[in-house]
C-alpha cells in the first residue's frame, strides 16, 4: 500500500527518520493489527478469557494491562458479548495515552475531544465508578455515539458534554486531576488502518490541524489542578503537531513540565531537534525535556503510528479539591427547565425513606426533587415529582445491593444522577448530565438502556440469563418478543415479589437490557431500535 502514500508525505518523513526510513515504509506492507480492550467495569481479562470464544486465540498488548491483539476475522463486534459491553474494539496503539494518564479511583477526569469514546470508556474502567468523568466533543454528531459507548460499557459517573474548550474553561478552572487531549489531527498514523486517512490528510492540512490544536491545549492547561496531569496525545507523524505543539506550551507556561515517559515495549523517545522554532524558545533543559514524550512508530511495535506527552503541572491539589458552584435551576437544549435536587440516591435515600417516608431529608442532604411539568399530549399539563417517580422504580424494580450514588437531575422527564461535586453546567450544551437512568411520568417510570447497562444483574429484582450461543439471546437482541419459562426469572430478595414487571435481560451473567415480564410467558423487549443486532 506504501504507493498510495502522499509523495509530500513520504519525502518529508524520509527526512526526518534518515536510514530509518526504508524500515518505516516497508511497515505499510505488513498486516494490520486488531485490539479489544477488555471493560474492567465489567470483568477482570482472565474471567473474559475464561468466558470468550476468543479467549484462546488472543495475545496481549504491552503495554495495556486490558488489551489484547485479535486475529482479523474473529468479528468481536458480532458476539453477544460486545452487546454486554464486555470490551471495547481498540486499535493497539490507541490504548497507550489513557495507560499513560495514570488515572485512580477518585479522581476528576477530563477527556476533552473524546468521540466516540474509546478512551473515555478505558479511564472509566481505572475510575472504578469512583471520582468524575467529564467526556467532550465539540462535533454534535460524534457526542450520540460517545454518549452511547459510554452507557454500553456501564459507566456509572461520566457527564458527556459537546462544547468548544474555551466554554468549559472558565467552568472548571484547575478543577481537573487528569486532562487527556486526544487532539484532532493529521492522522498520518492511520494511513495502514484506515485508508480513506490518506484521502483526509489533505484536506487537514497540518498546518490546519496545529492551529486548532494549539487553543484546545491552553484551554486544557487552564482546566489542570496543580499537581495534576495532562496528556496530550495524536496519531500522527508531523513534528508541527507533536514535539512543536508542547514546546510552545511549555514556553508559555512554566508551571508545566514534562514528566518522561518510560520507553519500553519499543516505544521511541521524542525528537526535541524536531520542535523548529517553537523549540528555540526554550531553555535547554526544556527542549531536552521533549525526549522524554513518546512516539510509537509502526516499525518498531505492533501497532499504529501515535505521539504522547505527558504533562505535570508543578505544585500540589488542595485536599478537599476545588470548591464548586451551587447550580440552580439551569436552561438546557430543549428549554426545559432543570430541577436540581442535592443527595445520595440508592441505598441511602431508600434507608432515609424507610426511616421518614418517601422524600424526607436525610441530616438535610436528601430533599426532594419539585414535580417537572410534562404535557401529556390531550391538552393537560402532567405534574410529575420526577424524583419521587425514579425511587418508586428504584424501590419496586432494583434490588437491595443496588447502590447508585450521585445527585439527582431531572431534566423534563429524563432522570439522571450525577456524580457528586460537579461545578454548574449552566449554560453548557449538556448531552448527558451523568448516569441517565430513565423516563419519569406520573405513574410509570421507564428505565434507561444505559441504566441496565450499568447494573450488575444481581441488582435487579429479576433477571433472566440467556447463554451467548442460545437462540433467545440473539433474538432478544434482534428486538423480538420472547415466550419464557417464567421459572427461568431469577429473583433477588424476597422470593414473593410478583414476576410481572422489568426483568434485566442478561447473557452470561451480564446485562444487556430490560425486558417486561406481563405474565403467560411473554417478557416484552424493551431494547431501544438503536440497541439492536445488526
Ligand atoms: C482523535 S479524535 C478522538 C478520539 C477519541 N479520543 C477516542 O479515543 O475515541 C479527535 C476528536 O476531537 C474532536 N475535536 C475537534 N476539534 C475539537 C475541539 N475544538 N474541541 C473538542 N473536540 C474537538 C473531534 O470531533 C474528534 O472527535
Amino acid at each position: 500500500m506504501s504507493g498510495y502514500l502522499p509523495i509530500a508525505f513520504t519525502t518529508k518523513m524520509k527526512s526526518l527518520l534518515g536510514e530509518e526510513f526504508d524500515r518505516f515504509m516497508s511497515s505499510y506492507e505488513d498486516p494490520r493489527v486488531y485490539g479489544i480492550r477488555i471493560n474492567r467495569l465489567k470483568l477482570g481479562a482472565e474471567e473474559w478469557k475464561s468466558i470468550s470464544p476468543m479467549g484462546e486465540a488472543v495475545r496481549p498488548i504491552p503495554w495495556a494491562p486490558e488489551g489484547f491483539y485479535y486475529e482479523e476475522g474473529a468479528r468481536p463486534g458480532k458476539h453477544p458479548h460486545y452487546h454486554a459491553g464486555l470490551y471495547y474494539i481498540q486499535e493497539p496503539s490507541a490504548m497507550a495515552p489513557v495507560e499513560l494518564l495514570d488515572v485512580h479511583p477518585g479522581h476528576r477526569v477530563l477527556d476533552l475531544c473524546a468521540a466516540p469514546g474509546g478512551k473515555s470508556t478505558q479511564i472509566a474502567a481505572k475510575l472504578q465508578g469512583a471520582g468524575v468523568l467529564v467526556s467532550n466533543d465539540n462535533a454534535r454528531e460524534r457526542t450520540k455515539a460517545l454518549a452511547k459507548n459510554i452507557e454500553l460499557a456501564g459507566v456509572r459517573n461520566a457527564v458527556v458534554l459537546n462544547e468548544e474548550p474555551s466554554a468549559l474553561a472558565p467552568v472548571f478552572r484547575e478543577w481537573f486531576d487528569r486532562i487527556l487531549v486526544d487532539a484532532p489531527c493529521s492522522g498520518e498514523g492511520m494511513f495502514r488502518k484506515d485508508e480513506s486517512m490518506i484521502a483526509e490528510w489533505e484536506k487537514h492540512s497540518i498546518e490546519r490541524c496545529s492551529a486548532m490544536q494549539r487553543p484546545i491545549l491552553r484551554d486544557a492547561a487552564a482546566m489542570l489542578a496543580p499537581g495534576g496531569v495532562l496528556v496530550y496525545s495524536t496519531c500522527t507523524f508531523s513534528p508541527e503537531e507533536n514535539e512543536a505543539q508542547i514546546a510552545e506550551l511549555l514556553a508559555e507556561y512554566p508551571d508545566f513540565e514534562v514528566k518522561p515517559v518510560q520507553h519500553q515495549f519499543g516505544w521511541k523517545p521524542g525528537h526535541p531537534e524536531w520542535a523548529g522554532e517553537a523549540g528555540e524558545g526554550l531553555a535547554a533543559e526544556q527542549s531536552a525535556s521533549l525526549a522524554g514524550t513518546v512516539r510509537l512508530w509502526p516499525h518498531h511495535i505492533e501497532g499504529e503510528g501515535h505521539y504522547a506527552a505527558v504533562l505535570t503541572r508543578k505544585g500540589t491539589a488542595p485536599a478537599e479539591g476545588m470548591p464548586y458552584n451551587e447550580p440552580l435551576i439551569q436552561t438546557v437544549e430543549d428549554n426545559v427547565k432543570r430541577k436540581k435536587v442535592k443527595g445520595n440516591a440508592g441505598a441511602a435515600l431508600r434507608a432515609a425513606e424507610k426511616k421518614g417516608g418517601r422524600g424526607a431529608k436525610d441530616g438535610g442532604k436528601l430533599q426532594r426533587a419539585g414535580g417537572s411539568v410534562r404535557h401529556s399530549g390531550k391538552g393537560q399539563p402532567e405534574v410529575v415529582d420526577a424524583a419521587a417517580s425514579w425511587h418508586s422504580f428504584a424501590d419496586q424494580e432494583l434490588s437491595g445491593s443496588f447502590a447508585g450514588t450521585g445527585s439527582i437531575q431531572s431534566f423534563g422527564s429524563r432522570i439522571y444522577l450525577q456524580p457528586e461535586g460537579m461545578p454548574s453546567l449552566d449554560g453548557l450544551h449538556v448531552v448527558r448530565a451523568g448516569w441517565y437512568v430513565g423516563e419519569a411520568g406520573r405513574n410509570r417510570f421507564e428505565p434507561s438502556q444505559a441504566l441496565a447497562m450499568g447494573l450488575r444483574h444481581s441488582e435487579a429484582v429479576r433477571s433472566l440469563d440467556f447463554a451467548t450461543d442460545s437462540p433467545e439471546i440473539i433474538r432478544y437482541l434482534k428486538g423480538e418478543t420472547l415466550f419464557v419459562d417464567a421459572h427461568n426469572i431469577k429473583i433477588e430478595g424476597n422470593p414473593e415479589q410478583p414476576l410481572k414487571g422489568y426483568v434485566l435481560v442478561c447473557t452470561d451473567g451480564y446485562p444487556v437490557g430490560w425486558g417486561k415480564y406481563t405474565g403467560d410467558g411473554m417478557l416484552k423487549n424493551e431494547l431501544p431500535a438503536g440497541w439492536r443486532w445488526m
